[in-house]
């Protein structure tokens, strides 16, 4: 990068910035979706409740690349009992709650860009961060541990037996990616037709469901990356182009500590906005926001804890994943690679 360049990315002024130790960073500008008495400086919109529901309760469909311009379509009262039903079922399955409880959030200034406020249940961020930890970072998923050391993740014995899991916590340590599906080539940056594996139902199923409740009919998972980070890991800011169908939304899903995540424009020269992305939080990037720069110079150890207390406090088999989550955070980030 020639000096020219560098004078103008931003984003990279901003992300040393919050990246800083000593001297620790300014946060009070950070975007925070609990914080509504600051939304109106943040340009924060909260959706109304119309986004999700009409006043049957029902589903609506939603163009979820202008805020202004929601539509409501319910197909009427019969169709109401049957599919709030089953959509109440299919929330409870997910580990998500009622979809009236949701929060909504999009930004004035980056359209296409949607924040849903933890909408898991307790129980239901357990699962997701079990399914993480322990399910997905088997073959025939590709982790950055190498194929070989994959099943030294896990106890031998206890791999025949995901009731009583248990994993090798030194090995879990080391995770920082596994891809799913349509493998993520990190040298070429291409996927390719014979670098795929079954993408897993659980995941699949979870994100064609908050896909269609945003209105993204369309969506087929079919790539996904999991982000292990350290409490010092960070993401240099990049776009994720290497999809094939980049008009297709990019859904994210964080457990454990909180980033500070920072999303700018289509160059690094727009000075990017930072945000909180705690436990349980739903980022989906579409429209103009689908290639937008973003990065994570920081994690932030939270010190509220993580709201699963309650939550399988008699499951002893819970602690090792809590006390992994002390010092970690998990992304999901699920995409639709082909037209
Ligand atoms: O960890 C995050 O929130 C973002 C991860 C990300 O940008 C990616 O996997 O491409
Ligand atoms: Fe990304």
């Amino acid at each position: 990068m020639n000096v020219r360049e560098n004078d103008c990315d931003l984003f990279k002024t901003v992300f040393k910035q919050y990246k800083r130790k000593a001297p620790p960073p300014d946060l009070s500008n950070v975007i925070d979706f609990e914080k509504s008495q600051k939304f109106r400086d943040w340009g924060v919109v909260k959706c109304d409740d119309e986004y999700l529901s009409c006043e049957h309760g029902c589903l609506t469909g939603a163009t979820s690349t202008n805020s202004n311009t929601y539509s409501t379509n319910c197909p009427g009262p019969n169709f109401v009992t049957q599919e709030v039903e089953k959509t109440n079922t299919n929330c409870k399955n997910l580990g998500l709650k009622p979809i009236v409880e949701w929060r909504l959030f999009t930004l004035n200034t980056l359209p296409g860009f949607i924040f849903i406020s933890n909408p898991f249940t307790p129980e239901g961020q357990q699962m997701w961060i079990r399914n993480c930890l322990l399910k997905y970072p088997m073959k025939p998923n590709i982790t950055n541990l190498g194929e070989s050391t994959n099943s030294d993740i896990f106890d031998d014995h206890l791999l025949t037996n995901l009731g009583t899991e248990k994993f090798n916590i030194l090995n879990v340590k080391k995770l920082r990616w596994t891809t799913l599906g349509y493998h993520h080539n990190w040298d070429t940056k291409v996927y390719s037709r014979d670098m795929c594996s079954p993408f897993p139902e659980s995941l699949k199923n979870l994100s064609v469901f908050v896909a269609r409740i945003l209105g993204f009919g369309n969506f087929q998972p079919e790539a996904a990356i999991i982000n292990y980070y350290h409490k010092d890991s960070t993401l240099g800011g990049h776009t994720d182009h290497s999809e094939f169908d980049l008009s297709a939304p990019l859904f994210s899903f964080s457990f454990g500590q909180t980033a500070l995540f920072l999303i700018g424009g289509n160059s690094k020269a727009v000075s990017p906005m930072p945000i909180f992305i705690r436990s349980g939080d739903v980022v989906v990037m579409s429209g103009a926001s689908r290639l937008a720069y973003h990065g994570v110079p920081k994690i932030i150890l939270t010190e509220k804890g993580l709201g699963w207390k309650s939550a399988e406090s008699n499951n002893s088999d819970w602690k090792q994943y809590d006390d992994y989550l002390k010092n970690y955070r998990i992304n999901m980030n699920v995409r639709q690679v082909w037209p």
